[in-house]
């Protein structure tokens, strides 16, 4: 059964498939320096759930950690990764 991981990356695969006009995603493969964005997303990203979690802020830290999740999730599909690869190696970590 699909969940909403799935259902996101599903649509990111679609995203970078046809670049649809106004789409942020879409944005992120198409520019020169995409991957690069990517990555400084999850650097801001990361800074930001930590200082949500060291002032109690769950409602911003739930934010923070679904942004660090959707720009991931475009890395993995940058990198020709998917979900399955994240699973198989938090499965073997088990
Ligand atoms: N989950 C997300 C998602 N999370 C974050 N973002 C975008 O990531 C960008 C950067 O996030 P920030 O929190 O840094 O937002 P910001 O306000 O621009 O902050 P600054 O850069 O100004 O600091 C924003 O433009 C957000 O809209 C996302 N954009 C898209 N998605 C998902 O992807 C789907 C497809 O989106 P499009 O590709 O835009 O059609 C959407 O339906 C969502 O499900």
């Amino acid at each position: 059964m699909d969940d909403v991981l799935d259902d996101l990356f599903a649509v990111i695969e679609d995203r970078k498939e046809t670049l649809p006009e106004g789409s942020y995603t879409a944005s992120l493969f198409t520019h020169e320096k995409g991957e690069n964005a990517v990555l400084e997303k999850l650097g801001e990203e990361t800074t930001e759930l930590v200082i949500a979690a060291k002032d109690d802020d769950d409602d911003e830290v739930a934010y923070e950690a679904a942004d660090i999740v959707y720009h991931l999730l475009v890395l993995l599909s940058m990198k020709e990764m998917d979900l399955e690869d994240l699973r198989t190696e938090l499965e073997a970590r088990r």
